[in-house]
């Protein structure tokens, strides 16, 4: 009999877990006061008073039972009071208090969480991801009260292996990993770092419906070389600076393996690492798991969209990409990731070979134009490299605003994490661009980071300008019934995508077609009406819809290549004989959400575990 009961729970707690259309039961393993501080199973005031009795719940609960919907209410009700009762405060003060009580709530009742995320990403986007994530994250130790996914240290040498058992959760399919090197453009913030994994994750719920008892946020902690942290004892991390060379590669090999031997359908995304372990990281993996680094590829596909846009914004054939001047401001993971990528798109649109796509880019890092004449030039940026001689009047180490007098750029793309480097003169002299409608792309993050706001794009460099920022901004009012549309360009239009689809083809890597396939459904994504009025993205409140899209496309490019094992019962073959539309449906069905029917689904208890 209990055999029969474990079987059949076994069966409905899988039932839950893939299809969340009919909810069935829901089994738990934990009865009594674990399961109020169980955040996946805890409904709160919510239980019935069936559930309080078969649970071991009576008497543990304020008596009156309060629906979903009420429950809901409440917490939103708490929302605006606090935004009420805050006005007036610091920005700062404010939003941390947003993020604690949105964070208070995760910890609490992950399905009363995830649905009040979904229902409003466009106000909770830029609290649980960028730019509070970035304050949170700076002030970590201080916020800290529970811990929400995995660290992994360098003093867990050897150790990897059996630790990844001790996650509760018996699946896991999204691992997002950082070493806390690069956080947005806040610099190496150790162990404080955990949490751009945590937010990268809520977006996976939030947009690709992956499952919330599946992610895993992972922070591998090798040491931090922010002399301020080493220094406070409050630093929740290792006080060691960073390991570098073999001993630091040996730890993220040791992760690398134990994750993909406990889950070996998982995907992993590499997150803010410094360069120089971005691109080896990337390297070492791409071809032996099923990885991605999504400062490198994500927001490479993403600037592709935007740039892709302008051509159309600007009245263009698509083909008018061949000649389009773009400025990059930023030689690391990012910037390089965009310009290989372009690079790419514009081999395949057959305009020109290698070296003449690249000749229509010009690269500045901290030390101005990346020209040929660099005393140790770095590798990866060495191809983008000018040559002064060809390029008449650009010396190197020329600075931005000889570079955008000189060459009048198309776009203007920022990804060097230093708030402010286009100054009133850069923007200006963007006016004097040949292209009639230049774009400015101030990439980098979280706001105080991004290379202008919103507001000086529009009023130094023209109203006629196509902008994007990393971090949100407001749209700008010109004041004379005309508003300046502010686009997002960040990555979370594209990561969320490429994680689904990786996971629903059952594909055994990433390669560049896929994300090519990502980049491209982005860029499609939008009408020519919208892109006339200079809206390069999907609004936020699309993110869903969009990312479905992408998943379909990506899973497609997978099955094209020859990549897709299939996932769960769906194998390569049904894959492979789905139609575009069937693809996206098949998509659809698989994305979890959360819902007043799956808060109140039944919770059984699993008598065999529970009692045993
Ligand atoms: N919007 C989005 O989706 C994304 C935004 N980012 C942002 O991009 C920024 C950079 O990220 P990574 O490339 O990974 O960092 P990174 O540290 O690898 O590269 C930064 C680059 O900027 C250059 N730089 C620094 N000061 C400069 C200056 N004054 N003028 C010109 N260049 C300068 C550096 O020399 C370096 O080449 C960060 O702020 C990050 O938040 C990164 C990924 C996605
Ligand atoms: C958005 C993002 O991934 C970054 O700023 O690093
Ligand atoms: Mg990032």
């Amino acid at each position: 009999m209990w055999n029969l009961l474990r079987f059949a729970a076994s069966n409905v707690s899988r039932t839950r877990r893939l299809s969340t259309a009919i909810p069935g039961p829901c089994i738990v393993h934990k009865r009594g006061a674990d399961i109020l501080h169980d955040p996946w199973f805890n409904k709160d005031t919510g239980f019935p008073l069936t559930e309080r009795d078969r649970l071991g719940l009576r008497g543990l609960l304020p008596p009156r039972v309060i629906s979903f919907e009420q429950q809901y209410a409440r917490f939103m009700d708490s929302y605006h009071s606090l935004e009420k009762n805050t006005q007036g405060q610091p920005d700062k003060v404010v939003s941390l208090a947003k993020w604690r009580i949105l964070n208070r709530l995760h910890d609490r009742n992950e399905t009363l969480y995830y649905r009040v995320l979904i229902d409003n990403i466009k106000d909770f986007a830029p609290i649980i991801y960028t730019p509070t994530v970035g304050l949170v994250c700076q002030n970590y130790s201080g916020l800290f009260r529970r811990p929400r996914g995995m660290y992994f240290s360098a003093k867990d040498k050897g150790e990897m292996m059996s630790m990844i058992y001790n996650w509760p959760g018996q699946q896991v399919d999204m691992v997002v990993l950082t070493d806390g090197s690069r956080i947005l453009g806040l610099g190496d913030l150790g162990v404080q770092g955990i949490g751009i994994p945590i937010g990268k994750l809520d977006m996976y719920v939030a947009a690709a419906g992956i499952n919330p008892q599946r992610v895993l946020p992972v922070m591998l902690d090798v040491g931090t070389n922010n002399q301020k942290l080493l220094e406070d004892n409050l630093y929740l991390g290792l006080r060691q600076p960073r390991l570098e060379g073999e001993e630091y590669l040996s730890v993220v090999d040791e992760f690398m393996e134990a994750v993909f031997t406990r889950w070996p359908k998982a995907i992993v995304q590499f997150e803010d690492f410094q360069m120089k372990w971005a691109f080896e990281t990337l390297q070492r993996y791409r071809k032996r798991f099923c990885m991605f680094n999504d400062d490198i590829q994500g927001t490479a596909g993403v600037a592709l969209a935007g740039l892709l846009g302008t051509v159309r914004a600007q009245g263009r054939l698509l083909s008018n990409f061949v000649n389009q001047k773009i400025v990059v401001v930023g030689a690391g993971s990012a910037g390089l990731g965009v310009l290989n990528m372009a690079v790419q798109a514009l081999s395949r649109m057959g305009g020109s070979n290698e070296t003449v796509a690249k000749s229509q880019f010009f690269l500045l890092d901290k030390n101005g134009l990346v020209t040929t004449e660099r005393t140790a030039l770095d590798p990866s940026a060495a191809p983008f490299a000018k040559d002064p001689k060809v390029v008449e009047g650009l010396r190197e180490g020329a600075s931005l605003i000889e570079v955008v007098k000189k060459v009048k750029p198309d776009v203007l793309l920022g990804l060097s994490g230093v708030g402010g480097v286009f100054t009133e003169e850069v923007l200006k002299a963007l006016r004097q661009s040949d292209s009639a409608k230049p774009a400015i792309f101030a990439m980098s993050n979280p706001t105080m980071n991004a290379e202008c706001t919103a507001v000086d794009a529009f009023k130094h460099a023209g109203e006629n300008i196509v902008f994007a920022s990393g971090s949100p901004f407001e749209n700008v009012d010109f004041g004379n019934g005309k508003v300046g549309h502010v686009n997002q360009a960040n990555n979370m239009y594209l990561f969320p995508g490429i994680g689904l689809g990786a996971l629903l083809s059952g594909a055994r890597f990433i390669t560049d077609g896929m994300l090519q396939a990502a980049s491209e459904c982005l860029a499609s994504y939008m009408t020519d009406e919208d892109i006339q009025k200079g809206i390069l993205y999907p609004s936020i409140n699309n993110i869903r819809h969009l990312t479905a899209e992408v998943g379909a496309a990506v899973l497609r490019a997978a099955v094209a290549e020859e990549l897709a094992e299939g996932h769960g019962d769906v194998g390569p073959r049904e894959l492979m004989n789905m139609s575009e539309e069937e693809t996206v449906e098949y998509v659809k069905r698989n994305m979890w959400n959360s819902s007043r029917e799956l808060a109140e689904a039944e919770v059984l208890l699993d008598f065999g575990l529970a009692w045993s």
